[in-house]
């Protein structure tokens, strides 16, 4: 692959590399990811998952290497640049605001909205409000729109957040840890929303729970010490010796 050709990728990682005082917490990365898939990136403590992520949405800076998204280079653009270019993420603890209703959280997300207090005064379009149903509806919110974000369980919390994100309607999604501390039922409801989620567009989630990586994955990559010890489908990547010696056998 070379650095200058245009790909059909949505996303393209080449040579990636962040040293933190000498120490490559992501060392000479390349990743590539589909549109339509779902990839998830597995791995033990300290292996560089959450850096990737970070270095993605720009919130840590490469020491060198490129990442296209749709062609375009993302090292340099600041983090906001990077969102509007169609990099949406969910970090762990949501950013819901609790006081405002589940509508009004879907309203204050919608691109090129007027911030919290102005989205609240204007007088709400029905484009606005079509957009608000049909995400409500795919994150299965739709009987709770006039609920307080506060009053929400954990998971829904989750799934309100998720569609904070696609209401920007982001080309690329990536999640942490999704369905920590969700139950099982929630678990479920979260597998096909992420499945659906991927239709259409690439996202890219971090997890530990392995058997909700088997039932989301299109693909896994294994990440240990910064470098990429395994690629390809669960069931290759499972049945690695390499992987099972250094995550999956502990
Ligand atoms: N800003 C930073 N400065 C210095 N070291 C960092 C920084 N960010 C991450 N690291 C180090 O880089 C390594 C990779 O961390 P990272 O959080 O990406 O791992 P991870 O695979 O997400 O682990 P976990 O599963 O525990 O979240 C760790 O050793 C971490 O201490």
């Amino acid at each position: 692959m070379n650095m200058h050709t245009n790909t059909d990728f949505t996303l393209s990682i080449e040579d990636l590399t962040v040293s933190f005082d000498g120490f490559k917490a992501v060392d000479n990365l390349n990743f590539y990811l589909d549109k339509n898939e779902l990839h998830v990136i597995i791995g033990p403590n300290g292996a560089g998952k959450t850096t990737v992520l970070d270095l993605i949405c720009g919130k840590t800076k490469a020491t060198s290497g490129s990442i296209k998204f749709l062609n375009s280079e993302l090292t340099g653009l600041s983090e906001h640049a990077i969102v509007r270019a169609g990099v949406g993420r969910k970090f762990q603890t949501p950013s819901i605001y609790e006081n405002l209703t589940v509508l009004e959280n879907l309203e204050v997300s919608y691109p090129h909205g007027r911030g919290v207090l102005g989205s609240l005064l204007f007088k709400r379009n029905k484009k606005v409000l079509d957009k608000i149903h049909e995400i409500a509806k795919e994150i299965m919110l739709e009987q709770a729109l006039d609920t307080e974000a506060g009053l929400l369980s954990h998971g829904q919390k989750q799934w309100l957040e998720i569609g904070m994100l696609l209401i920007q309607d982001p080309q690329l999604l990536m999640l942490d840890e999704p369905v920590a501390g969700m139950s099982v039922k929630e678990r479920e409801q979260t597998a096909k929303l992420l499945n659906k989620i991927s239709q259409g567009r690439s996202v890219l989630v971090i997890e530990h729970d392995m058997e909700f990586v088997a039932r989301i994955a299109h693909k896994v990559t294994v990440l240990h010490q910064g470098k990429i010890l395994a690629t390809g489908d669960m069931e290759k990547v499972q049945n690695d010796p390499k992987v099972i010696e250094v995550y999956l056998g502990h």
